[in-house]
């Protein structure tokens, strides 16, 4: 014998509770939602009827009336009283398009915040009124009820410790959040809280009035005047919006919580994954028909409609700035000075947003800032140091050599810079290294040299526990007494060797596989301009000549950022102490 399964209310009530909803608010939403499902249903098939939903409430106890369709005696024992049961389903179980709900639970969370449901409706064929009254230990009976309009009441009395939900001005609050999007006219407490739809709706207001509403809606609702207001458009999903994009610099890591509304309902204020994460710069409001809710109504379904919505929004804001750069470039520079971190990451992948960081984004060079764009038309080929340190250290250098350079330090500029070829395929792009720079600093006159020989094996032997080499040239500008030359594959050997120093013998011996015989030793070179290298360079005491250079060596590392390991900071050390004991007389004890 077939059995029917029992339904242990309470039960389902706590699961709602605890793990489906985030709060007992949402018995507000459920309540509108099923309000505007009916009027909406009635309006089907009765074009004219009213459409209003009001709602009051005494603090302990609220009332939802609406216009809708209503139920008969039937419809109430199926509907009201069939957990999961749905009229907003077609014959094969899918959502109907036109409603809100579709689960068929929704009406259950009057439980997360009252014992006893009242339903009083009349059903718009004329079926006579009926009271259903639902209890949160599973009953439920019925009885007529004297109701002359079509259209549904529901009553919810506050469970003790519930009251703050029925609050007038939480409900109001509750009301206006979820609601004020609503196409039909909503009240709590006589006062209207939706009925004109979205601020971006085409209607007939002036195109500036429109904007008016539109930034004032930010204003109200996020706390912030936007930059610019994007249009937002993706017939496929239904949905239409606005995207504002933020005055301020947006973190990256912090996802902008997009408002989504479905069918104009409230779905979430922080919706995750609407936009792609480059387009952290604008926060959006949208509604959307086809998207689909999860179950608790509070997040957006991640399905393939949602990833289509993504790329469609991603490309309306990509149009919306390669726009700017057409027609306002003097703005698109404002919102670069903004949210350059943002575009950057998109020119990694998009070529026409490469052409527009190309264009328009000034970077720092040692011959100022500049385009690439302008960099490339003044130099031809792109030289760039990938790090900070790097352009710090060559900078002033490079430009004496007539070297133009591009810091590509700072966050994805070398990547941007390697990708200029897809753009331009005849572009050189060279990163520089400094073992380049060495090359382009002239070597002294051979005579000038042979005399320096005894210097420079005094200051190499000083040297020589560092690992470095040093060499004399003259280059500009000669107020530089000296620079310290690391290459990338110098500057990891240096330091594998350090930390293989610090390193336990089983992790030195790792370490060890990794080093290489030291090709391109960093180097410190001497500038023969400078007249202190000349009188140094003129030194003939080895150990004066060893403190000098080492002297040298500590302020050629600051010079170049350089870090300073526990091996050089005690040689800075000696060598200080050893000019100072040099530069001051004796004490004369005699
Ligand atoms: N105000 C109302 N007027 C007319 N019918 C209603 C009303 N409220 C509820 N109903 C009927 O009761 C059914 C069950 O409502 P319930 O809110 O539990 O689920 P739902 O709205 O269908 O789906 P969801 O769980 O997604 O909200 C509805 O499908 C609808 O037929």
């Amino acid at each position: 014998m077939d059995r029917t399964f029992q339904v242990d209310l309470r039960g389902v009530v706590d699961l709602l509770s605890h793990h489906l909803y985030s709060s007992p608010r949402v018995y507000l939403r459920e309540l509108l939602q099923n309000a505007v499902d009916a009027v909406t249903a009635r309006r089907a098939v009765e074009p004219g009827a009213p459409a209003a939903i009001a709602i009051d409430t005494t603090g302990t106890t609220l009332t939802i009336t609406d216009t809708g369709i209503g139920l008969s005696e039937e419809q109430v024992h199926e509907l009201l009283a069939t957990i999961g049961r749905s009229s907003k389903r077609d014959e094969l179980g899918f959502a109907r398009h036109e409603f809100l709900g579709q689960f068929g639970i929704g009406l259950l969370s009057a439980f997360l915040v009252a014992d006893e449901v009242t339903v009083l409706t009349r059903a718009h064929t004329g079926a006579p009124a009926v009271k259903w009254v639902g209890r949160a230990d599973g009953t439920y009976r019925i009885a007529a009820a004297d109701r002359a309009e079509t259209g549904t009441t529901v009553v919810l009395t506050a469970r003790a410790g519930a009251e703050s939900w029925f609050a007038g001005p939480t409900v109001l609050e509750l009301a206006t959040l979820y609601g004020s999007m609503l196409p039909f006219p909503v009240t709590v407490g006589g006062r209207r809280v939706a009925g004109d739809g979205p601020p971006w709706r085409a209607d007939e207001r002036p195109a500036g009035q429109r904007l008016a509403d539109l930034v004032g809606y930010a204003q109200d609702t996020f706390d912030f005047t936007p930059f610019d207001v994007v249009e937002l458009d993706v017939p496929q999903a239904g949905l239409t919006g606005v995207a504002y994009v933020l005055p301020f610099q947006a973190n990256p890591a912090e996802r902008a919580g997009h408002r989504v509304y479905l069918k104009r309902m409230l779905l979430t204020e922080s919706a995750d994954g609407l936009l792609p994460g480059w387009a952290f710069f604008a926060r959006c409001v949208i509604d959307a028909a086809e998207l689909r809710p999860t179950a608790s109504r509070e997040a957006l379904y991640d399905d393939g409609l949602l990833e289509e919505v993504r790329e469609a929004l991603g490309a309306q804001l990509r149009g919306w700035l390669v726009g700017l750069a057409a027609t306002d470039p003097g703005r698109l520079a404002r919102f670069l000075g903004v949210h350059h971190l943002g575009v950057k990451a998109l020119a990694l992948h998009d070529d026409d947003m490469l052409a527009l960081v190309d264009e328009w984004l000034p970077l720092e060079t040692n011959m100022g800032r500049m385009t690439l764009g302008e960099f490339r038309a003044r130099h031809g080929r792109i030289r760039y140091t990938s790090t900070a340190e790097d352009f710090r250290q060559l900078a002033a250098v490079a430009s004496a050599q007539g070297l133009a350079v591009v810091n590509g330090g700072y966050t994805y500029d070398s990547e941007i810079i390697a990708r200029l070829p897809a753009l331009d395929p005849d572009l050189v792009v060279q990163r520089l290294e400094p073992g380049e720079v060495m090359t382009r600093l002239a070597p002294l006159d051979p005579g000038v040299e042979l005399g320096l020989r005894p210097f420079l094996a005094n200051a190499q032997r000083a040297m020589d526990r560092l690992g470095c080499e040093v060499v004399l040239r003259a280059f500009d500008p000669a107020a530089l007494s000296v620079l310290y030359l690391i290459d990338r594959d110098a500057a990891f050997q240096s330091e594998l060797k350090a930390t293989r120093a610090k390193a336990d013998q089983l992790w030195a011996g790792v370490l060890a596989a990794f080093e290489k015989p030291a090709e391109d030793r960093p180097r410190l070179v001497l500038n023969h301009r400078n007249a202190l290298v000349r009188r140094i360079c003129a030194l003939t005491d080895p150990a004066m000549v060893g403190l000098a250079v080492e002297a040298l060596y500590g302020q050629a590392l600051l010079l170049g950022y350089h870090p300073i390991r526990p091996a050089d900071a005690a040689l800075l050390n000696r060598s200080f102490l050893g000019l100072l004991e040099a530069a001051v007389p004796q004490e004369d004890n005699q």
